[in-house]
């Protein structure tokens, strides 16, 4: 079974897709990483250099063409499910599901890793809180489109677990 983790940054995809990989004992796919080797930079750097449209068409054509193991956990980035075809392309392909957080509390696990993320750089505690709250309505249309809903609030690998059975 293929496990697409998706949400808003800092909701804990790379997090607790480590976790469920390990629990389950299936191939953890980190896309960011994958994307990173790839292109041999940092994601950060390839924003500064290519701009997010190259971004997007390089995650998107990623996830459509890369290897995937028969099961496998999968953390993609924030904004996968947002552009091109990604959301139907990962539900007709996989089980997708939406680790959901409010805007508050995805600002304060985020305050910390903002140099991370090329789209939060430079912004203040203020602009973060502002930034995420529009970004997070502006994406909502497409994270609702996962087959399993989940509340990031505390979420362990044994509740994700408990809510795919008996699927995997
Ligand atoms: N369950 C959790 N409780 C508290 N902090 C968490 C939890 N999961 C992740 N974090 C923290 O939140 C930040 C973002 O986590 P990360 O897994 O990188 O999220 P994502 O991949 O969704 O952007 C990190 O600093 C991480 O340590
Ligand atoms: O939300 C986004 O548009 C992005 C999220 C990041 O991944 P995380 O959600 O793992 O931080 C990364 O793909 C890139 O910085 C863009
Ligand atoms: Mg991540």
């Amino acid at each position: 079974m293929r496990i697409f983790l998706i949400g808003f940054m800092g909701c804990g995809k790379s997090t607790l897709g480590r976790k469920l990989a390990t629990k389950l004992g299936y191939e953890l796919i980190d896309l960011d990483h994958h994307l990173e080797k790839i292109a041999g930079s940092s994601i950060t750097a390839y924003f500064a250099e290519h701009g997010e449209d190259s971004f997007r068409r390089l995650e998107s054509e990623t996830l459509k063409t890369m290897h995937y193991p028969d099961n496998c956990v999968i953390s993609t980035g924030g904004g996968t499910p947002c552009f091109y075809d990604n959301m139907s392309w990962m539900n007709e392909n996989g089980t997708t599901v939406y680790i959901q957080m409010n805007a508050f509390s995805l600002a304060k696990r985020l305050e910390n890793g903002i140099t991370k993320r090329p789209l939060l750089s430079g912004l203040s505690e203020e602009e973060l809180i502002r930034f995420i709250a529009g970004k997070l309505e502006e994406r909502n249309p497409y994270y609702q489109q996962a087959a399993h809903v989940l509340n990031g609030i505390s979420l362990t690998a044994d509740l994700v677990i408990a809510a795919l059975e008996p699927e995997c």
